[in-house]
């Protein structure tokens, strides 16, 4: 197996509250492997975009990195110092925000923008600035003559995109994107994920896919990483934990997300909603929406343990996962938690 491009090791995040700690990321372990794309997924609340931003260390003034690490090419992106940290942001690591009116700029051509990072992060002449801003925008799918466009002139979609181009100007090895298709309509869903993907194999650069909806995993991703109430539940090669969960969480997403790639079946919601993470309940977080809970999963907390091979899920019942994802497709079983 080759070296993992990320590895996370009991990472916690918490956000200080007046005089509380609320632990929004508790303990998250899973690897990144180069040129692979890990679709982060769990319902709002959850702690997905407080670990993505950890990543890059951009996060808000009450938070603090409670523990773990995070080796990212042999160094712990946690323990770095901030000048060091700024080496690696574009350069090494490059985010791409859900709205990309968040990384552009409305009074500035997209030529201009991205000539700015290249120029004066990735310090190259205005020349090569401009061959290279050209063959960004020819990797993402727009004609280099709207380089002279300003954002406004752009489609959402095309937004993306350009966003995208900015992401990958100084060739990062690993891009985190916080839910980048959320804003758009299904079909430009799919044209910025085939885009992604295409990305991917061809340079060979690993992605962080943040999202709230199981079917975008399905569609792009190599592996998921699954989280419930700041924890990660379950973790798998992505055919596998969608086709075969082993945790009640992830049966009840899929259960709730239309297909991506087909029309929508019967769609079952999981009833309630996350806990407050400032008050959490005890054992599995899951317990209280969950319809397989027993005594035991209200009191102790399940570890994270290998269901098969690589595909690992902290539930106290995976021995029985087949029988329990046979009734978790049928939707009166969610009508009544026990
Ligand atoms: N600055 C903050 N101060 C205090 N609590 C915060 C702060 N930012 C986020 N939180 C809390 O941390 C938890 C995790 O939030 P986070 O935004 O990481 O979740 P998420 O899964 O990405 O959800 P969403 O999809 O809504 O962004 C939530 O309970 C949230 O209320």
């Amino acid at each position: 197996m080759t070296q993992p491009l990320l590895t996370l090791k009991d990472l916690s995040i918490a956000y200080r509250v007046g005089d509380q700690d609320t632990i929004a990321v508790e303990g998250a372990s899973f690897d990144v492997q180069p040129g692979s794309i890990v679709g982060l997924v769990g319902e709002s609340g959850c702690g997905k975009t407080t670990l993505a931003r950890s990543l890059t260390r951009v996060l808000a003034g009450n938070a603090r990195i409670a523990g773990g690490e995070a080796i990212f090419d042999g160094r712990d992106i946690m323990a770095l110092s901030e000048r060091a940290m700024n080496g690696l942001r574009w350069r090494e690591i490059a985010f791409i925000p859900q709205s990309a009116m968040n990384s552009l700029d409305p009074v500035y051509t997209v030529g201009t923008q991205l000539a700015e990072v290249l120029i004066r992060r990735g310090g190259l002449g205005r020349t090569a600035a401009r061959t290279r801003a050209e063959e960004l925008f020819e990797w993402v799918g727009i004609e280099t003559n709207r380089l002279g466009d300003y954002p406004h002139q752009f489609s959402g979609g095309m937004r993306q995109r350009v966003a995208i181009a900015l992401a990958l100007a100084l060739d990062p090895k690993l891009i985190i994107a916080d839910e980048p298709v959320t804003a758009l309509d299904v079909i430009v869903q799919r044209q910025i994920l085939d885009q992604l993907r295409e990305l991917k194999e061809r340079l060979g650069i690993s992605v962080i896919l943040v999202t709230h909806d199981i079917s975008v995993v399905a569609y792009v991703c190599d592996r998921v990483v699954v989280m419930y109430a700041g924890r990660v539940v379950e973790t798998g090669p992505m055919a596998a934990t969608l086709t075969a969960p082993a945790h009640p969480y992830t049966m009840g997403l899929r259960n709730a997300f239309p297909d991506l790639a087909s029309a929508a079946g019967e769609l079952t919601p999981i009833e309630g909603a996350p806990p407050d993470l400032a008050s959490p309940p005890p054992g599995c977080r899951f317990a209280p929406r969950c319809p397989f809970a027993e005594a035991r999963c209200r009191t102790d907390v399940p570890g994270l343990d290998v269901y098969d091979g690589d595909h690992l899920a902290a539930c106290h019942r995976i021995p029985e996962a087949e029988t329990l994802r046979a009734r978790a497709v049928v939707s009166e079983t969610w009508e009544a938690p026990a």
